[in-house]
């Protein structure tokens, strides 16, 4: 447990702008200890993707990050990327490239093992996501949900102690969604990865992360255990809606939302 806390992320307070607007103000992230999935929540232009762009090291940022004693915030782009890999919300452009070759490339950074090991890795991070039968197809063939597995196979590939993932739910199905998490689940677990996902889906927020950052008008207004974050209370205060949690028939929280407050 010694060794997990000194391993966390722990970031802020941080204060980030665009120009002379403040975006974020004196927000804290963490201590997230390895292996714990947090979904960051709040609603549109609260400041979600700012943040997590800040913690990838693409958006500046005043105020301290820090993976365990390592000063993240202090390391060049290239540097930083051995540590943390970022999906943004936008899908990977359809490029004319194998699917199976975008994730080699995205191996090559810290990889040292030799090439055939390189691409059995790769097929199974794309058999893992359920589309090892799309290893030779080109990224402008796919769909955007095809794609947005695929741009999740480059980042997993980066074998990162933070991922950083921005709405990757959003162009996939029901049954992709749950297999992503779940499979985001197992990963961060076994690998010890700090895996930090921007959700707008809560009922997935509460019944598949362990912690939550809920961020309003560019303030944090819970963190912690996401169970202790999604309540009505917050989502009243932070998206201006009625909510109940309730316990389903499997025993697990159930997020209804009865209207606008
Ligand atoms: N490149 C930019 N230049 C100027 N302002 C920006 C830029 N990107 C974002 N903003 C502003 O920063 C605020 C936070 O945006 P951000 O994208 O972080 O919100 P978000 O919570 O991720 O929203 P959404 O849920 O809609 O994706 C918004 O008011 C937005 O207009």
């Amino acid at each position: 447990m010694r060794e997990a806390i000194q391993d966390s992320l722990t970031a802020g307070p941080l204060t980030i702008s665009y120009g002379r607007r403040r975006i974020l103000d004196g927000v804290t992230v963490g201590p997230l200890p390895p292996g714990s999935i947090t979904a960051l929540l709040g609603a549109n232009g609260s400041g979600k993707s700012t943040l997590l762009r800040a913690l990838a090291g693409l958006k500046a940022a005043d105020g301290a990050i820090s993976l365990g004693d390592i000063p993240l915030g202090a390391l060049a782009p290239p540097e930083r990327a051995r540590y943390c890999a970022y999906m943004p919300q936008t899908l990977p452009p359809p490029i004319r490239m194998q699917t199976l070759e975008t994730v080699l490339v995205a191996m090559r950074t810290d990889n040292r093992s030799r090439k055939s090991n390189h691409i059995a890795q790769a097929l199974k991070i794309l058999s893992d996501l359920g589309i090892a039968s799309l290893a030779h197809h080109y990224l402008d063939e796919l769909s955007g949900g095809q794609r947005q597995l695929a741009g999740l196979a480059q980042a997993l590939a980066r074998s990162p102690r933070v991922l950083l993932l921005d709405e990757p739910l959003s162009a996939l199905d029901l049954r992709h969604q749950l297999e992503v998490m779940d499979l985001l689940r197992d990963e961060t677990a076994s690998r010890g990865m700090i895996t930090i996902i921007v959700l707008h889906d809560l009922g997935v927020a509460l019944r598949r992360s362990d912690q939550a950052i809920l961020l309003a008008e560019g303030h944090v207004v819970s963190a912690g255990p996401v169970n202790q974050v999604v309540t009505p209370e917050h989502l009243r205060r932070a998206f201006g809606v009625e909510a109940r949690i309730e316990i389903s028939s499997d025993g697990r929280p159930m997020l209804l939302v009865d209207g606008v407050a």
